[in-house]
């Protein structure tokens, strides 16, 4: 039986910092604010907003919703972009990503107000990621995964750390901030061959694929940690993430459960940052 890391586990010290830094700005009649823009009905996206939208609830911050329809143009994002920018009372802003493929992510992306950038979506942030230098605040997912290890005293020095999926929202920063845990860090996507035996080697597994069930039992051996990022919606309507989980998890030594292990930390990460810019705005 795989030890099981539990996403409320690692939250829980986490929120209650949140609480204390929401009270202290509430003395001050400060509202933290998260801007939320959604373009489409994606099922994912869908799930992270009800479960952002409830973590802002009970930790007492404010949410605020711009929905756009799924063949939104360029000009009403970038105005919605825009509105958000330009309202004192938002703090923090989440844009669900991947776009619809008509629309120019970068151009959308770069556009919105740095100080607003709490999940890592301006190349200027990214950057900070790369360098190491403190720019903005590090994408929330990834840094989901790192609160994970660092909870349950999973040392990457050394470590074999295997990444599945390249993506700018989890795959790619998620390599770098192994990189500088001092993990050996290979990276797999869809052109990588036999990616079962590189998966083998890893110490550590981060998945973040997006596909339900693409590690099976074959990609896993013993000893190993493995972060399941996917979040997947099964044809009963049941979240679930990219492991399969009941083949895998009596092979490994420790395994995030879908639902309850890294999207509960995001969501208390983005929470945390929304909270954080409005700090760093006013205190
Ligand atoms: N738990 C959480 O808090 C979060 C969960 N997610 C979930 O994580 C998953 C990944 O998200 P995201 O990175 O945004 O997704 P993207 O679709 O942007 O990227 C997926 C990446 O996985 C690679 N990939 C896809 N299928 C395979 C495969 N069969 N074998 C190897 N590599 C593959 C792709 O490779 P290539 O580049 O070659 O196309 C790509 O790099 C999704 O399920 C998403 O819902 C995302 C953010 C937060
Ligand atoms: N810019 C951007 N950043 C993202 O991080 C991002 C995104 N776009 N697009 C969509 C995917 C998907 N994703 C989810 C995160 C949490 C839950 C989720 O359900 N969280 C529940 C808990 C689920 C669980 O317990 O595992 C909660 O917080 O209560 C779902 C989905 C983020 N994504």
């Amino acid at each position: 039986m795989a030890k099981q890391l539990l996403g409320k586990e690692v939250t829980a010290a986490l929120n209650e910092r949140i609480k204390a830094d929401v009270a202290a700005l509430k003395e001050k009649g400060i509202n933290p604010t998260l801007g939320i823009i959604r373009v489409g009905e994606n099922e994912s996206d869908i799930s992270y907003e009800r479960g952002a939208t409830k973590r802002c609830e009970t930790l007492g911050v404010a949410c605020e919703k711009i929905l756009l329809p799924a063949d939104a143009t360029q000009e009403q994002v970038l105005a919605a972009v825009d509105k958000v920018n330009k309202d004192d009372n938002i703090h923090g802003v989440l844009l669900f990503r991947p776009l619809p493929k008509h629309l120019n992510q970068t151009e959308i992306e770069n556009a919105l107000d740095p100080a607003k950038d709490v999940d890592c979506m301006t190349d200027g942030s990214m950057s900070g990621v790369f360098t190491g230098k403190a720019v903005g605040f590090p994408p929330c997912t990834p840094q989901a995964c790192m609160e994970i290890l660092d909870h349950y005293g999973i040392d990457c020095t050394g470590k074999k750390a295997v990444v599945i999926g390249r993506s700018l929202v989890v795959g790619k920063p998620a390599a770098m901030m192994l990189i500088k845990k001092n993990a050996t860090v290979t990276v797999c996507h869809t052109k990588t061959v036999d990616m079962p035996s590189v998966a083998r080697e890893a110490d550590i597994l981060i998945v973040a694929a997006g596909r339900a069930g693409v590690v099976t039992k074959d990609y896993v051996a013993p000893g190993q940690t493995v972060i399941d990022v996917g979040i997947n919606v099964n044809a009963e309507g049941k979240l679930c993430g990219d492991v399969a989980y009941a083949e895998v998890e009596p092979i490994v030594d420790a395994i995030t459960p879908v639902p309850g292990g890294v999207g509960s930390v995001t969501t208390s990460v983005l929470v945390g940052h929304v909270v954080e810019a409005a700090k760093r705005k006013y205190m």
